[in-house]
């Protein structure tokens, strides 16, 4: 694949519910075999950079992280042309050094939700994308360098555990996810991150810390009050980063160095013979590129 005109996709988490420096912003209102995305996208242009954005949880944070339509808003997504994918979510931190303010741009994940449609594929279309490596590292890179170029305090790389909520952890949960070597916790980076590797759409996240969940010893319990407070001063680094990292990555792109972009010709098992049409009629948009080979 050479270079190719680049539509960068921004999942807006908490805090982020709208894209004000898009220049002629347009709404599109998509449909998908999935069912409704969160609301409208939103597709403007930054810098000169295609750009379409989507409140994750509605533009008035109406979806609670289990009722999120993961799966519609990817393939909206990938209706709208979006050729790469940031996520801007906020999270808690277990580490001291990690403060909230701090943006970790996560490089690994780990799913601990159930209560949620966690692929595209299924009977009659059985495929196994590898997430060994989740994150874009380009779209990382650049995430990171433009962290720096703006004094946003930033940690390069990170696990983030996505826990179903809405409940925040309890301080036994909070200790043992420590014990595994997690950085970050949040409600929403998964199942989207395996969804857009399904998609075949390069993904990265910025997780911005607004709380220390409960794990430290003297600290109460997080409260959405107090994520509210920092999230003010996180959404207004979240915007300055937005409008940096566009003109950054640029209106043209390369191939991810992690080959996203052809996920499925590694992936699908059922030989075409055996697919079930109608699976295949839904996968229109997310495997148009595989199923038209
Ligand atoms: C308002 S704190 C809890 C909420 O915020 C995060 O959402 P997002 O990733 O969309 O910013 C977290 O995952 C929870 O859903
Ligand atoms: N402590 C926390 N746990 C889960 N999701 C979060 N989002 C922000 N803070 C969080």
């Amino acid at each position: 694949m050479t270079e190719q005109q680049r539509v960068l996709g921004f999942f807006g988490g908490s805090g982020v519910y709208s894209m004000d420096a898009l220049e002629n912003p347009q709404r599109l209102e998509i449909d998908t075999p999935w069912g409704q995305p969160s609301d409208a996208l939103v597709k403007g242009k930054l810098s000169g950079v295609d750009v379409v954005f989507l409140a994750r949880h509605g533009a008035g944070h109406t979806l609670p992280p289990s009722n999120v339509n993961y799966r519609a808003n990817v393939d909206a997504m990938k209706r709208a042309g979006v050729t790469d994918l940031v996520s801007v979510s906020a999270c808690g931190s277990f580490r001291d050094e990690l403060a909230p303010g701090t943006f970790v741009i996560v490089d690994q994940f780990i799913d601990r939700t159930s209560a949620r449609e966690k692929s595209f594929f299924g009977p009659g279309f059985v495929a196994h994308v590898s997430m060994a490596d989740p994150v874009c590292p380009a779209l990382a890179f650049a995430l990171a360098t433009s962290c720096a170029a703006l004094d946003i305090p930033h940690q390069r790389g990170g696990t983030y555990i996505c826990i179903d909520g809405p409940h925040f952890s309890s301080r036994a949960e909070s200790h043992l996810y420590r014990s595994w070597g997690c950085d970050v916790i949040g409600m929403t980076n998964m199942p989207e991150a395996k969804l857009a590797r399904e998609a075949e759409l390069p993904y990265a996240s910025v997780a911005m810390v607004t709380d220390y969940d409960c794990w430290r010893e003297h600290d109460g319990p997080v409260e959405v009050g107090l994520i509210l407070e920092t999230l003010k001063q996180n959404t207004a680094n979240a915007a300055r980063l937005i409008a940096d990292l566009a003109p950054r990555l640029g209106a043209t792109r390369r191939p991810s160095p992690l080959g996203v972009e052809t996920a499925l010709d590694m992936a699908v098992i059922t030989p075409p013979e055996a697919r079930d049409p109608e699976i295949m009629k839904k996968l229109d948009a997310v495997a148009g590129r595989f199923l038209k080979r």
